[in-house]
């Protein structure tokens, strides 16, 4: 049995807050520092390695970090999850996502199927049905291919499936799986379903309509947006549209479309990229054998956080010492920063999947917790970043840390040699710098040009981004996060915080408004 514990109730946090600090600027320099980078580092999945060396911590502290995480029954709590209790107390439901990816635990039968069996099921009906579309078995009304997929969906139906997709793209074309190319609707902006309807060729174009719940308001005015402009070309928007949604959602049972795949209640919108949600898209684009590719390598990091040994646990390690730095050290905010294009929109993805996660102030019970909870989450791929918002975490008065994501190899493998280096060369020569500079700093006698350092990160460092690795990487994040959310004791798996704008903006909508509602809806013309 679990017990759920405020995070300031147990005696080992406790202890982690009288642990020593580290000096990091001390702690990196020399050779002790070329010590910590070869020691501090722990295997991950896929050729992945999570190294902590630029992290505030040494042995006293990660000693006091793993009785933390015994304390706080990490390990259980994870397997209470795999194992299909109701962790997701708010809405009381289970937590499956891990499961369409693999069997981490017991078979767990809900609504009177395996759900294993059921998410299965469906990548199958999934990869049956894209293969048909690629084979040019299903086709528009006029018996043509179709050539582009166009997913309409927001929040966790749209940001991981489009990261991923943009992740893969370039990888895809260069290794002859490239099937269609992919565009997303999502916002409610009339531009963003314009632009995209502007630049593709509707004709030739499978619609996914993407939504868990079948309700919200953006996405299903979008469909509405889709429809109309089939409408206008003359063509049977029920011939060009599929669906992917809960089985209980008001559009499991719809005519409106050449086919339906499911989820269900146990899979969170920014947890669902491992289900049809990502299947549909991904599969149509790449082909069901890259998404394949891409769950198993998200089985494989879900296996390695399964340690009971905290310090061969990348993603229970790294949910401790963010802990440490946002409870102890006081830091507000975590940037994502990975050093590759094709990771372009992942920062967006790890935002919602953070704050919309962790983003709490009462704890599993509904009571207020009087210690801080998720941390602000941020980011641009690198060397981006560098010449925009790096001054601020260089010299500014806050101390940010940060997560770098970095490969040896580029996907393309189009390169130049200038001045001595590719461009691979480059930057990848700009994260290890960066990773030192922000450490130990550099003493200047003119305090503008003085660096304090002392400022964390860690990074994830691997061969390559391909389908296999983008999973893990998904995979670290997902479980990093759900680690978190066990040691603040809150419920990681709702997201009330959304409700009360939903609520307002209708009452805009219907005129139902007074007061300072009233009189922005007049500034804003509605
Ligand atoms: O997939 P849907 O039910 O359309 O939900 C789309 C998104 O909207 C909601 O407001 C939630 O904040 C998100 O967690 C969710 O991913």
């Amino acid at each position: 049995m679990v017990t759920w514990n405020n995070l300031d109730t147990l005696a080992s946090f406790q202890d982690l807050k009288k642990a020593d600090r580290v000096n990091l600027v001390e702690a990196m320099a020399g050779e002790n520092g070329a010590k910590r980078v070869k020691n501090y580092t722990i295997p991950m999945a896929e050729g992945f390695a999570f190294n902590y060396a630029a992290k505030q911590v040494d042995d006293n502290v990660l000693e006091a970090l793993v009785k933390l995480a015994k304390e706080a029954q990490l390990s259980e709590k994870f397997k209470a999850v795999y194992n299909g209790e109701v962790v997701n107390t708010g809405e009381n439901r289970r937590v499956l996502h891990h499961m369409t990816r693999g069997q981490l635990g017991q078979a767990v039968e809900a609504d009177g199927v395996d759900k294993r069996k059921f998410y299965v099921e469906q990548q199958e009906r999934i990869a049956d049905f894209a293969n048909k579309v690629h084979a040019g078995e299903i086709t528009n009304a006029a018996g043509e291919k179709f050539t582009t997929v166009v997913q309409i969906g927001i929040g966790g139906s749209d940001l991981g499936p489009r990261a991923i997709y943009l992740a893969l793209e370039n990888w895809a074309k260069k290794n002859n799986t490239f099937k269609m190319e992919a565009k997303f609707i999502s916002n409610v902006d009339p531009d963003d379903a314009a632009a995209v309807l502007n630049s593709i060729d509707v004709a030739h174009s499978l619609f996914v309509l993407v939504s868990k719940s079948g309700t919200t308001l953006e996405t299903l005015t979008n469909e509405s947006f889709v429809k109309d402009a089939l409408k206008n070309a003359g063509l049977d928007a029920s011939k060009h549209m599929i669906a992917v949604t809960s089985e209980t959602s008001p559009l499991a049972k719809s005519d409106d479309y050449l086919a339906a795949f499911f989820m269900d209640d146990y899979i969170g919108g920014r947890y669902s990229s491992s289900s049809a949600v990502g299947g549909a898209v991904l599969s149509l684009a790449f082909g069901p054998e890259v998404f394949a590719q891409f769950l198993e390598g998200a089985h494989e990091e879900d296996k390695l956080s399964m340690n009971e040994d905290v310090l061969q646990n990348p993603e229970m390690l790294d949910a401790l010492i963010g802990v440490y730095e946002r409870n102890v050290l006081g830091y507000p905010a975590t940037a994502v920063l990975p050093y590759s294009q094709a990771l372009n929109r992942f920062p967006a993805h790890l935002q919602q999947l953070d704050m919309e996660s962790n983003g709490k102030c009462v704890n599993r019970f509904g009571e207020r917790v009087s210690y801080p909870t998720g941390p602000i989450i941020f980011g641009e791929p690198g060397t981006n970043g560098q010449h925009s918002f790096y001054q601020l975490l260089h010299q500014g008065t806050d101390i940010v840390p940060l997560q770098f994501v970095g490969f040896k190899n580029s996907q393309i493998g189009t390169d130049v040699v200038i001045q001595g280096s590719t461009s691979q060369q480059k930057l990848c020569a700009n994260v290890a710098a960066q990773i030192v500079a922000f450490a130990c700093g550099k003493s200047d006698e003119n305090r503008n040009k003085n660096f304090e350092g002392g400022r964390p990160s860690s990074i994830i460092i691997g061969d390559q981004v391909t389908p296999k690795t983008i999973g893990a990487l998904l995979a670290h994040f997902e479980n990093k996060v759900m680690f978190q959310g066990f040691l603040w004791n809150i419920n990681s798996f709702d997201q009330e915080g959304v409700q009360l704008g939903k609520v307002l903006a209708k009452r805009v909508l219907a005129h139902e408004t007074d007061g300072a509602l009233k009189e922005f809806s007049d500034l804003l013309n509605i």
